[in-house]
């Protein structure tokens, strides 16, 4: 199972749950990334952990004030990126623009989605994954895995219908071993998750729990 940290904007610190991370992925072998700030990536990346972007434009270098392109992340040591994430939107076309910008660069991709309609819709696009994400239960703290089983199960289903080696991980509301582990019944190959570990009091012991079954 892939874990997948998504910092967002929470007031953490980046680096020591990197570190956090780094460690925890070192004692047990279990693959765990940080998706910082786009700030934060260089010294998330020094840490050694495996370090995502939360987003990268569809644009090359040129005129477009405002954008986080796909070299400039890789550069910082981002080895993966989150696309459409669902508080950061895009339209179709920029979904697919984001993809191939960080095809180009090398990074690995991850397209987000609601539902397992959509989760065909990306998955039609060729990421490395998709994950499915019920919008009203992120940062809930209610596991997707235990309060709609059903919508990971469809998920899984909807991306092998129409890519089948593309791995699908589920995300929101997951913070404990046990979530992850029902989320791998259901077929996942990953979680994506942020509150439980950036919230957290002590983010290293969450993420011990965290991977204590994979
Ligand atoms: O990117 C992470 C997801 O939006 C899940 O967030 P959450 O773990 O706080 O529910």
């Amino acid at each position: 199972m892939f874990v997948l940290v998504n910092l967002k904007t929470y007031p953490c610190d980046a680096v020591s749950v990197a570190q956090a991370a780094a460690d925890v992925a070192a004692d047990t072998d279990a693959r765990i990334a940080v998706a910082p700030q786009a700030a934060d990536l260089r010294p998330v990346a020094e840490t050694g952990v495996e370090t995502w972007a939360q987003h990268v434009s569809p644009h090359d270098h040129g005129s477009h004030t405002g954008s986080t392109l796909a070299a400039t992340v890789a550069d910082a040591g981002a080895t993966g990126t989150l696309l459409n994430h669902s508080e950061h939107r895009l339209k179709l076309a920029d979904v697919d623009g984001g993809l191939r910008a960080a095809e180009d660069t090398g990074l690995e991709t991850i397209v987000c989605a609601n539902n397992p309609r959509q989760i065909a819709a990306a998955a039609t696009l060729g990421p490395d994954m998709v994950a499915v994400e019920p919008p009203e239960l992120i940062g809930s703290g209610t596991p997707v895995s235990r309060a709609d089983p059903d919508i990971v199960r469809e998920a899984v289903a909807a991306a092998d219908e129409v890519n089948p080696p593309v791995p699908v991980l589920c995300g929101a509301g997951i913070s404990t071993g046990d979530d992850v582990e029902a989320a791998a019944d259901l077929g996942a190959e990953g979680v994506l998750l942020a509150s439980g570990v950036a919230k957290a009091d002590d983010p290293e012991s969450v993420l011990r729990d965290l991977v204590s079954s994979v």
